[in-house]
């Protein structure tokens, strides 16, 4: 089966006045349709940047990302993007945050009653029922996050790319929210692309977890995550196997630790 994104020997540096940033090298993945697909790397090893190609918001140095066979040239209207920098807009109520994705292109043409049925039905999957009219401001960091969670699932586009979505709120909070996102994801038939530094937190959702190097991000290791579904978010640390996969993917993080990288 064509793979529903494909990274083809992806490279990309920046430029800043007379300063050039090396962030991606030889790049080259697959993105199965349907799979929950982890990127675990250091701190400014290119992994919102593959984000970014993937959403075809920009274009690499050399190499081409392919969406469903077809090299993405404009940005990708198929694949929904929560980044890590919270972009709620905060003049609006977040009923209204979470229905701007349908008052774009051809969802526009959605009836006013199925627009009201699907932003209730989306607000309802991330929990946020009876704060449909709370501003941006007047929720926790949990709630934003489920606010922008809901904004990406509204339009229901074939993939969902996650940057460390929940990398900034406590543990505890963080396993409550996994769970859920599982929850929605499992069954579902949608591809999830989530980039995270959390290595336990990768192994424990995904099907697959590509490990990057440090700058310029290459690929160091792809595993397999063969964890039976549904899965315990809170349990499956214990699970045999866990921890073989965490000590083996470990062992191709670390290597970037010890060069003095932060992860
Ligand atoms: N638009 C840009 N202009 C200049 N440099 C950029 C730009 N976007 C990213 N970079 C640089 O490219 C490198 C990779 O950035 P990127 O955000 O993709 O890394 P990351 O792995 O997502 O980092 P983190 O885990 O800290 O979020 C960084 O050094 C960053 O400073």
């Amino acid at each position: 089966m064509t793979p529903i994104l494909e990274f083809r020997d992806l490279s990309k540096v920046f430029f800043k006045g007379e300063q050039r940033v090396h962030a991606l090298a030889h790049v080259t993945a697959e993105v199965e349709e349907g799979e929950l697909l982890a990127i675990v790397g250091p701190s400014g090893c290119g992994k919102s940047t593959l984000l970014n190609l993937s959403a075809g918001l920009m274009e690499p140095g050399t190499g081409e990302v392919l969406y469903r066979g077809q090299p993405l040239t404009r940005v990708n209207t198929q694949v929904s993007y929560v980044t890590q920098k919270d972009n709620l807009l905060p003049w609006r109520i977040v009923e209204d945050n979470v229905a701007l994705p349908l008052e774009l292109g051809a969802h526009a043409k959605l009836s006013k009653d199925d627009r009201r049925e699907r932003i209730a039905r989306y607000i309802e999957l991330v929990g946020l029922t009876g704060f449909e009219k709370h501003y941006p401001s007047e929720l926790s960091g949990g709630m934003r996050k489920r606010a922008q969670l809901a904004r990406s699932l509204v339009y229901e586009p074939d993939v969902l790319l996650m940057d460390e979505p929940f990398g900034a709120l406590d543990a505890q909070l963080k396993l409550v929210l996994q769970a859920e996102l599982l929850r929605m994801w499992e069954g579902t038939g949608k591809t999830l692309v989530f980039v995270t530094h959390d290595l336990a937190e990768a192994i424990t959702i995904a099907d697959r977890v590509i490990v990057m190097s440090s700058r310029p991000g290459r690929i160091r290791a792809i595993e397999h995550i063969d964890l039976p579904r549904p899965r315990d978010v809170f349990g499956i640390r214990f699970v045999p196997g866990f921890g073989d996969y965490f000590e083996r993917l470990w062992s191709a993080l670390r290597e970037d630790i010890h060069q003095g990288q932060e992860v």
